[in-house]
């Protein structure tokens, strides 16, 4: 995992930015997100989805139409200006999620607001031309037969721009040298804010108006004797009027529509950094970095509000890494962007966000203002994550070494809690020791499994749950876990009759039987809700969100990591 320097950025300011900035908490939000879904079916076809079970009556056969529950539930909101960050493991559905608040997926459920509208109510015209996205590779998104001016200018081909707007003024402000005797008038064309950016509503053109040559030798006579100084894209008519003494000038716009989508990617250019000149160039000849500067001068040039971007920096260098990020902070304060960052690299996140979202199988599990998220963690998953960084060490361990065991299939996700078939801090059912809930846990993953090997339900619980002399209260699991472990009362016969089930084939009931005895992180999904100290009496800020029922409620007692 990569690291950022903070201190040598590259940048303009090489400051802690995280720390200063609001991210206009006061706005309204410019994204919601509501119970967003997004499902992917795995199976095609219908015989493919058809599954032999013997548990199912009248016939041995179920219907399992299965999905890739890639976004399971997704809350937040986006303010203007601000950057959220989103970060988790791979295939935990940053990307999904990224791709569905754009329209480039269909939600299977869920609502997504727009600016105060639901998406699927703006036309996708409007929609299109408001958002957009940065992907991870510059390479591969830069079609490489086309010249960087004109992928740059891609964008404004699917808008009309520029198109005039009716509700803004034009003026000229007229400077005049040698001319005092002269009266000069001018007028602009209606059209002007097409070529400066208007101010106020008023687009204001500036005209340096003066006579040709040495204005001591030379009369003004006719319109060939005077010289007008316009901004790129005017065009001006003369009128000399030598006995009234007048100049009259008619300003309009020159520049065609070809013309001013150029000029746009040429100052497109200059602003990411890259020269004016580099227009007629090809991708293969720059750099990564350069190429990210030139997606990013793409997705502005329709000067939209919400830029997502995925893994924009992931195979840069690290010095590549922090001008990049400097650069997306300094368009964002010029452009008044709102960004929804992607990133696997939390020390990408923590340079950047001020606010971060940790994602786990499909879910939020943690929302927080970045520097109080790095600084202490309420989610398990979150601690776990963020123990992982700062590791610029390959030989050090990652995250998955950091968490026991493996993701689970986002096809079928645990129960309740998703994180608690690898969470340290699991709570335990009632009257469980850690060891004797080991114990348990592997009879029942068996019974899931249909792996139960034997045909004496004795013999069977006996290799799971250790001996037994104690009868139905405070058995032992001492053989099984090695610990003395406890099982409460009325556990080990309970395990007995579904052992006897699972054995006559019934593995339903087994099952049924064995998971009466569960935990509250296996029967209930916590929800993201403010993060409460760990005695569960008081939400400590509204802004930290959490899903942890460790957090939500005063449970105790922990699985031995
Ligand atoms: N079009 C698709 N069809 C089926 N499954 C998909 C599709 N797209 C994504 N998935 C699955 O959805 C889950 C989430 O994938 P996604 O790419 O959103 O995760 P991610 O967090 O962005 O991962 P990464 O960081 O590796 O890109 C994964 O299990 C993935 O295999």
């Amino acid at each position: 995992m990569s690291t950022i320097d903070r201190t040598d950025d590259g940048g303009p300011s090489g400051t802690n930015r995280t720390d200063d900035r609001t991210g206009g908490s006061d706005r309204e939000p410019l994204l919601e997100v509501t119970g967003l879904q997004k499902h992917f079916p795995v199976n095609s076809g219908l015989l493919s989805s058809i599954r032999f079970d013997s548990d199912s009556r009248p016939f041995p056969f179920r219907y399992d139409q299965s999905s890739v529950k890639a976004v399971d539930g997704v809350d937040f909101e986006l303010r203007p200006g601000e950057t959220l960050g989103i970060v988790g493991e791979s295939g935990c559905g940053k990307s999904t999620l990224a791709r569905t608040i754009l329209g480039l997926e269909e939600p299977t459920a869920g609502d997504i607001t727009f600016d105060g509208q639901p998406t699927d109510e703006i036309p996708e015209g409007e929609f299109r031309k408001r958002t957009q996205m940065v992907f991870q590779d510059p390479q591969s998104s830069l079609n490489p037969r086309r010249k960087v001016g004109h992928i740059i200018e891609d964008p404004l081909e699917g808008t009309d721009w520029p198109r005039p707007d009716p509700s803004v003024r034009s003026e000229a402000e007229v400077r005049t040298e040698d001319l005092s005797e002269y009266a000069v008038n001018a007028t602009v064309d209606d059209n002007a804010e097409l070529v400066v950016d208007p101010v106020d509503g008023v687009a204001t053109v500036l005209l340096t108006v003066r006579p040709v040559g040495d204005p001591t030798e030379t009369a003004v006579e006719t319109a060939d004797d005077v010289a007008v100084e316009l901004p790129w894209g005017f065009d001006a008519a003369v009128t000399v009027d030598d006995t009234q003494r007048t100049i009259d000038i008619d300003v309009s716009v020159s520049a065609s529509k070809a013309d001013l989508r150029r000029e746009r990617a040429l100052e497109l250019l200059e602003q990411v950094g890259l020269k004016r000149e580099y227009y007629d160039r090809h991708p293969h000849e720059f750099s990564g970095g350069q190429r990210q500067r030139i997606n990013l001068a793409r997705a502005l040039s329709i000067n939209p509000d919400l830029v997502v971007a995925d893994e924009p920096v992931s195979g840069l260098d690290v010095s590549v890494q922090a001008q990049i990020l400097n650069l997306m902070d300094d368009l964002q304060e010029e452009y008044g962007l709102t960004y929804l960052l992607i990133s696997h690299d939390l020390s990408v996140v923590r340079y950047v966000a001020d606010r971060v979202a940790v994602m786990y199988l499909g879910e939020f599990v943690e929302m927080a203002p970045t520097e109080e998220l790095f600084t202490e963690q309420y989610h398990p998953y979150a601690r776990a994550l963020l123990s992982a960084v700062p590791n610029p060490d390959p030989d050090q361990p990652g995250i998955e070494s950091v968490i026991q065991g493996n993701v689970p299939s986002a096809s079928d996700p645990p129960r309740g809690c998703r994180f608690h078939t690898r969470c340290p801090s699991f709570i335990l059912p009632d009257g469980f020791s850690a060891a004797g809930y080991e114990a348990y846990d592997e009879l029942l993953e068996a019974v899931r499994e249909k792996e139960l090997e034997g045909s004496d339900p004795d013999v069977v619980v006996e290799a799971y749950l250790g001996d037994s002399d104690s009868g139905d209260t405070g058995d032992t699991a001492a053989d099984a876990a090695g610990d003395g472990g406890t099982i409460p009362p009325g556990a080990r016969s309970d395990a007995r009759q579904a052992v006897e089930r699972a054995l006559a084939g019934d593995w339903t009931a087994a099952r049924e039987r064995l998971e009466a005895y569960e935990s509250i992180c296996q029967s209930s999904t916590p929800a993201l809700d403010p993060a409460g100290s760990t005695d569960g009496t008081t939400a400590v800020e509204t802004e930290r969100l959490t899903a942890c029922h460790l957090e939500l409620s005063d449970q105790g007692g922990t699985r031995e990591p």
